[in-house]
């Protein structure tokens, strides 16, 4: 699993907290390992291998009611865009999927393709992909996103339009 948050956004402890044998003394910063979550093969099979089907067999709330999935937080201070994110990355990633012609660069092969992370929000760090024929309009993520959430509410006026 790679989340985009790996601990979270910080908390800091109010008043000491008693946790099985440990004391959270009252003012400490506590960060929430999801990335260790997510490697973690009591609750995942094969946790390192790409694997999307295996949502297919499992429910899994990621609302914040299951713990072992909790890519978008929990708690009061859970993501306030995940309504927003769950209908906005189908869309994106089918648009994508649909409008441009993915390649991997001449000369690399998928099983050399670096897709070693860095540490802090969004990781991927791999230069080796392009897309054919329109190359010259990859845009960086946030713009793309800005254009398909014009596009999705575009899409939304005229269907309401034509209904
Ligand atoms: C796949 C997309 C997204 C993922 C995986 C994601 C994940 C997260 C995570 C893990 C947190 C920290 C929650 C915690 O510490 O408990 C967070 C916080 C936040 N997210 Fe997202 N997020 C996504 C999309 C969005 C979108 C689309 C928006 C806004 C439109 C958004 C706005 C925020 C805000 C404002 C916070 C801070 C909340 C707070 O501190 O109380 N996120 N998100």
């Amino acid at each position: 699993m790679h989340p985009p948050a790996p601990f979270l956004i910080p908390r800091r402890v109010d008043q000491d907290v008693k946790l099985f044998d440990y004391i959270i003394p009252k003012g400490s910063l506590v960060l929430v390992n999801v990335w260790a979550i997510g490697r973690d093969s009591t609750f995942w099979e094969e946790p390192l291998v790409f694997k999307p089907e295996r949502f297919q067999s499992i429910e899994l709330d990621v609302g914040g009611k299951d713990f072992d999935l909790i890519s978008f937080g929990v708690g009061r201070r859970i993501c306030p865009g995940l309504p927003l994110a769950l209908r906005m990355v189908p869309v994106m990633l089918g648009s994508m999927l649909n409008s441009f012609n993915w390649k991997l660069q001449a000369g690399i092969e998928s099983k050399n393709l670096n897709m070693d992370e860095k540490f802090g929000f969004n990781h991927t760090q791999s230069s080796s992909f392009t897309c054919y024929p329109i190359s010259s309009l990859i845009l960086p993520i946030g713009q793309q996103i800005l254009i398909l959430t014009r596009v999705y509410i575009k899409s939304y006026i005229w269907h309401s339009l034509l209904v």
